[in-house]
């Protein structure tokens, strides 16, 4: 028998005809976490002209490079109304913040040091330097600029920097649409009281926070028991739903019960592979059922999230057009000994915390059985343990990754 797949020769495979979904338009306000389809050049210049950083008032350096200058008000120039006249020698124009400079002027002085009376201002002190208080046009960016790049995730920053450009909406990815089957006849919803035997759902509602995190939609497909035609019929909803992604949860192992597989051949899906040399995880399975990429998480709520996040993640970023697919791993030091590495990647539950030089420590939960949601809970991070990685004593270097909150 081939020697079980790498993790990174499955990712491969996972990602391997993932193609970035089409390129819809979205309004900016609505455009939050979604990953942009195209290059964002400005369309204006901002600031359009060379406005005030302050109230006061816009005068020629020269008049009032000495305090006491006193000069004579020709005007008043409100943000949104441009003064006509010029400011001369001896003259000043009352000026607000983002109001445009009058031509003449190139200095503001703020009104805390100003006195008025009718139609003269005194100053208390000198200007300071030439161009005092004043954002000169394009300080901020000149139209034609690129500033945001095809492929990044828009932050709520970018939100604000894609309407001062003057784009009302932007070109995105269409978000992929996720489809959740849970399957096993143990299985009922939360509030339900489980009968003999069984037990309450809870896996899916990580996978599925993860997934919108990642930017999906999702939809629940149910938790179907453990019968070949219901787990077909499932199937064939997830294809009218128009899924990209099908990610079933649960009957990815080899027992009489693990119908999963079977259900989706006969589907007609094309098996990628199954089982990978990872633990938690090791009955992952992936395949295409037409143009959906369907990813077999096992059971287990913690193998299911960490192959979710080691896996799913990257696809969704792939077919959102993302150029960072994988969450990043990072250095850190074992809190504790951790023993020699067996022939599987090993990804161990871990608390992340800080040590006195600030290093990054973490800290394997004492129980990594892949059934326990309560140490996952507690983990914030992954320690990251390749095959045959030899032991580390505490205080050893390690790298983790992260876990989205
Ligand atoms: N003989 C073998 N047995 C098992 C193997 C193996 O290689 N040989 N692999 C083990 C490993 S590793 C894993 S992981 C599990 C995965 O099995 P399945 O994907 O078939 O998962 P199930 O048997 O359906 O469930 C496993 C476990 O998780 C509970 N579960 C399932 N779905 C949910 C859910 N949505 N919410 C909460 N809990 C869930 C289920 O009740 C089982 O307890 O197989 C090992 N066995
Ligand atoms: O691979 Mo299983 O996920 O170890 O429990």
């Amino acid at each position: 028998m081939a020697a079980p797949l790498s993790v990174t020769e499955a990712l491969a495979r996972v990602l391997e005809r993932a193609v970035p979904l089409p390129t819809e338009s979205v309004p900016v306000g609505d455009a939050h976490g979604r990953v942009l389809a195209a290059d964002l050049a400005a369309q204006r210049t901002q600031p359009p002209d060379d406005v005030s950083a302050m109230d006061g008032y816009a005068v020629r350096f020269a008049d009032v490079e000495a305090p006491g200058a006193r000069l004579r008000v020709i005007g008043e120039v409100p943000a949104g109304r441009p003064f006509d006249g010029a400011v001369g020698q001896g003259e000043a124009a009352r000026i607000f913040t983002g109001g445009v400079m009058p031509a003449g002027a190139d200095t503001v002085v703020v009104q805390e040091n100003a006195t008025r009376d009718g139609d003269t201002v005194t100053f208390s002190a000198a200007a300071g330097f030439l161009g005092r208080h004043v954002r000169n046009r394009g300080r901020d960016f000149s139209a034609g600029t690129v500033l945001l790049r095809e492929g990044r995730r828009l932050s709520m920053r970018d939100l604000a920097l894609a309407a001062a450009m003057n784009h009302p909406a932007v070109p995105v990815h269409r978000r992929p649409r996720v489809g959740l089957l849970a399957t096993g006849d143990e299985l009922v919803p939360p509030g339900t009281p489980p009968g003999p035997g069984q037990i309450v759902y809870s896996n899916g509602f990580a996978i599925a926070a993860l997934a919108r995190h990642e930017g999906a939609a999702t939809i629940d497909l149910g938790i179907v028991p453990d019968r070949l035609d219901e787990t077909v019929a499932a199937i064939r909803r997830a294809r009218a739903e128009g899924v990209d992604v099908l990610v079933t949860t649960g009957g990815a192992s080899v027992g009489d019960y693990d119908l999963v597989q079977t259900a989706l051949a006969s589907e007609g899906m094309q098996l990628a592979f199954w089982k990978i040399a990872m633990r938690p995880g090791r009955p992952l399975m992936s395949g295409r059922l037409g143009d959906i990429h369907v990813l077999g998480l096992p059971g287990n709520p913690v193998s299911s999230f960490v192959t979710a996040v080691l896996f799913l993640v990257p696809l969704l970023r792939r077919l959102q057009g993302r150029a960072d697919l994988a969450i990043p791993d990072e250095p850190a030091v074992a809190g504790a000994a951790v023993k020699a590495n067996d022939e599987r990647a090993d990804f161990l539950r871990a608390t992340l915390s800080s040590d006195a030089e600030g290093r990054l420590v973490a800290t394997p939960v004492t129980d990594q059985d892949s059934s326990l949601l309560a140490p996952l809970g507690l983990a914030d991070g992954l320690l990251m343990r390749p095959p045959h990685a030899p032991s580390v004593a505490a205080g050893g270097p390690c790298r983790v990754i992260r876990l989205p909150a």
